[in-house]
């Protein structure tokens, strides 16, 4: 498989600006999750890598490769990519053994056994048992589909796998078992790929980089780490994760030369790096928040509960801060409580808006 290298890319459709000049490298045999909402050029980039579309500005590169962009681009066929598409992506008279080689070169279809060796070395890869072969579409499951989407996809040797939202017709629990299984056999074939989504649990938990798209611009690139411990800005914090924005001040003149540290309505917290400004905006992830014998007033709300862990939605008292928790289930304080909320470890600051 081939690095893709994404240079400068801009596609606008009339007056949308769909992808706005978006730089990425996805290293050979790595996984890269395109996150964004709804309408922020997940699916225009992906179909650019494609070759579905051109690009009205920027390179692509397959490795050393130009793709598109410069001169003439390289069709789809020629890209040689992988496509995983959301749901129906099997074609439903042909039975698996079929649909697995259907991607094969002719040459390969042709030879007697249907390109068996390499189906079932596929299904090996996907985790479905040898005798699937011969299953119609209609007698597997949805997850089960997905997975032969993406042992046909793979079985020809693409450049680069493209995954678009694979999971978003699974129900929850099919949705992450089916997830770890792709993500899995996407590495034991090295594959490069990309793979939309927009369910941020999904990019941080199977993929090594993730890439956050708003409004057709790349926000920010890296591991999923980097992305949930250090968010771009307190937008895609809350995105990423949830998050509580609150108003901060770290005072220059005060016994800080680190600005380590910075008042708020939580009290005073410490910072993950030296305050950017003095007016802050601080971003508190839910599982920062502690309930206590001492800390800050704060009355509960509302507690979402899911078995192993609990929302819990707060109005702090003498602020009327609105701030969120998690907690592991058994330890959520009940609606109506009366309690004591602190923050543990550092949070995160950025410049409050207008504010040097
Ligand atoms: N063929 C097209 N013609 C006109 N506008 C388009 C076309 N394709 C996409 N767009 C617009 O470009 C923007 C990005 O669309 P895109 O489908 O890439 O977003 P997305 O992030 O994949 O959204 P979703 O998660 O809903 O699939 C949207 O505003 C969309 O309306």
């Amino acid at each position: 498989m081939s690095a893709l290298t994404v240079t400068g890319v801009t596609k606008s459709f009339g007056d949308t600006v769909a992808v706005d000049d978006v730089t990425l490298h996805v290293p050979h045999g790595s996984l890269t999750a395109v996150l964004g909402p709804s309408g922020c050029g997940k699916t225009t980039l992906l179909r650019l890598v494609a070759g579905f579309l051109d690009p009205d500005a920027g390179t692509i590169a397959f490795d050393d490769r130009v793709v598109a962009g410069e001169g003439r681009p390289a069709t789809p066929q020629q890209r040689r990519v992988g496509y995983v598409p959301q749901e129906g992506a099997l074609f439903p008279h042909l039975d698996v053994a079929a649909n697995i080689a259907f991607g094969l070169p002719r040459a390969e279809r042709r030879s007697p056994g249907a390109g068996s060796d390499r189906v079932d070395e596929m299904l090996d890869l996907v985790e479905l048992p040898r005798t699937f072969r011969s299953r119609q579409p209609h007698e597997l499951s949805g997850g089960q589909q997905q997975r032969v989407a993406l042992a046909r996809a793979l079985a020809p040797r693409p450049s680069v796998v493209l995954l678009d939202e694979p999971f978003s017709s699974l129900d929850a629990s099919l949705r992450e078992t089916t997830g770890r299984a792709v993500a899995r056999a996407l590495r034991a074939a090295h594959a490069t790929g990309l793979l939309v989504t927009h369910d941020q649990a999904e990019a941080l938990s199977l993929s090594d980089q993730v890439a956050v798209l708003r409004a057709g611009r790349l926000i920010q690139a890296g591991s999923p780490a980097d992305v949930y411990l250090a968010p771009h800005d307190p937008e895609l914090a809350r995105f990423v994760g949830g998050a509580t924005s609150l108003a901060g001040r770290c005072d220059r003149a005060g016994a800080d030369p680190d600005r380590r540290h910075a008042d708020s309505d939580l009290g005073r917290v410490s910072l993950t790096h030296p305050a950017p400004a003095d007016e802050l905006v601080l971003v508190v992830r839910p599982d920062q928040v502690r309930f206590g014998e001492s800390g800050v007033a704060a009355r509960v709300d509302e507690v979402s509960f899911y078995g192993h862990d609990a929302a819990v939605r707060l109005t702090l008292t003498a602020s009327g801060t609105p701030l969120v928790a998690r907690v592991t289930g058994p330890t959520a304080p009940a609606a109506g409580d009366d309690v004591l909320v602190s923050v543990y470890g550092p949070v995160h600051a950025y410049p409050a808006p207008d504010c040097d």
